[in-house]
């Protein structure tokens, strides 16, 4: 977005500026340590330090202003021990934007084979050599600082749905002590700041316990987390519909490992403002595109011979280079260059996308593009 900056805050840490408001929609600054972020965002996922496919010069020229790294996949390899050797993650993957680390604990609990969870933290065995390992809240947190992560997230445990109220409360709890240890394990520099992690699963009074935990130990930023685990969209809503009121009104708020463009519309209209999810990468590397118009394959022979760009307005550095033809050709022949082109496509799209309602926030006309939105999406391709 071209809108003026608004002045950076002095503080001893990163800060959250909200600019406007449309409905329950917000439109901000993140300011940190790394240069300051327009928000509604979406953050590119960088597992490895690496957007699969494609250089951070690409992922810049998207717009995106942040991307997230893993704890879990970067303290399995190359270590947390060696990325702060080579100078921390901004300098080995050449990111000089703010970079999100997420803690580990959801990932060991989504991939680490033959993990068992305690009080203390998580021990589990490495998906890559079968090496055990241990995290707890201090070395997630610790971890973090090494690979000089701008935001930090909180060592939590998601707890797979469904899962009765006993189960959710439990895990609630524990992951509220969590915060209360990843806390005071975290180094406090300017610019750089930790973020608590909502859970609760779908359980409005455990939703209210944990906001209320976590804004008592009180944090830069808070991420909804539990959710994006197969509750499905009308259910991830109804949650979202209760539990951003909850959170501080002055500070971001980060709906973890979400979504498609229509789920983003709909937390951004429920009052989210940071985003995570693999899907437009992990989409391009398997020959999905995602428009304005809905999604398409292009490994469809429809497209064998169609000469039209994928979408009329992409505004990706591919714009109106590469034709669906081609790409369909590419993917056919299991080209590398494939998976490259739709991933900066993708993520493309989602920027703009990104761009438009932040727009939209800003001349309170975000209810008129949600209605054109989902009805551009549902036309399929044209
Ligand atoms: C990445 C992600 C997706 C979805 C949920 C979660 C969660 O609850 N906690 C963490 N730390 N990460 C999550």
């Amino acid at each position: 977005s071209d809108a003026p900056r608004p002045n950076l805050t002095p503080a001893d840490h990163m800060t959250w500026q909200k600019e406007t408001q449309s409905g329950k929609a917000r439109a901000g600054w993140l300011h940190t340590r790394h240069g300051s972020v327009p928000t509604p965002t979406f953050m590119p996922v960088g597992t490895v330090g690496t957007v699969k496919g494609i250089t951070m010069d690409s992922v810049r020229s998207t717009g995106a202003g942040i991307v997230l790294g893993n704890t879990y996949h970067l303290m399995l390899r190359p270590t947390a021990e060696r990325v702060q050797r080579l100078g921390g993650l901004h300098r080995m993957m050449d990111w000089p934007g703010p970079i999100l680390t997420d803690s580990g604990g959801f990932q060991v609990m989504s991939l680490g084979p033959l993990r068992k969870l305690t009080e203390d933290g998580v021990t589990f065995r490495s998906h890559i050599d079968g090496s055990k390992h241990h995290l707890t809240p201090e070395s997630s947190t610790d971890i973090q600082f090494k690979l000089d992560a701008t935001i930090t997230m909180a060592f939590d445990e998601c707890p797979a749905l469904p899962a009765t109220k006993e189960v959710l409360e439990a895990s609630m709890e524990r992951s509220m002590r969590w915060a209360a240890r990843s806390r005071d394990a975290f180094t406090a520099r300017p610019g750089y700041g930790q973020f608590g992690i909502v859970q609760g699963g779908t359980e409005q009074e455990l939703r209210e316990r944990s906001a209320k935990a976590l804004r008592d130990i009180g944090f830069e930023g808070y991420a909804i987390g539990g959710l994006a685990v197969g509750e499905g969209q009308e259910l991830m809503f109804s949650t979202l519909d209760y539990t951003t009121p909850m959170l501080p009104d002055d500070q971001p708020r980060y709906l973890m490992g979400v979504g498609t463009p229509d789920d983003l519309l709909g937390a951004i209209m429920r009052g989210c403002d940071m985003f995570d999810c693999v899907m437009p990468s992990r989409a391009g590397r398997t020959a999905r595109a995602y428009t304005e118009r809905g999604t398409m394959n292009l490994r469809n022979a429809r497209f064998a011979e169609d000469t039209r760009p994928l979408s009329p307005d992409d505004d990706s550095p591919m714009a109106g280079r590469y034709s669906r033809a081609y790409l369909h050709h590419l993917f056919r022949a299991n080209e590398m260059l494939g998976p490259m082109l739709l991933t900066l496509h993708n993520l493309a799209y989602y920027q703009r996308l990104m761009r438009q309602i932040r727009a939209a926030i800003m001349d309170d006309t975000l209810e008129e593009l949600a209605v054109t939105l989902r009805h551009n999406w549902s036309l399929g391709d044209w």
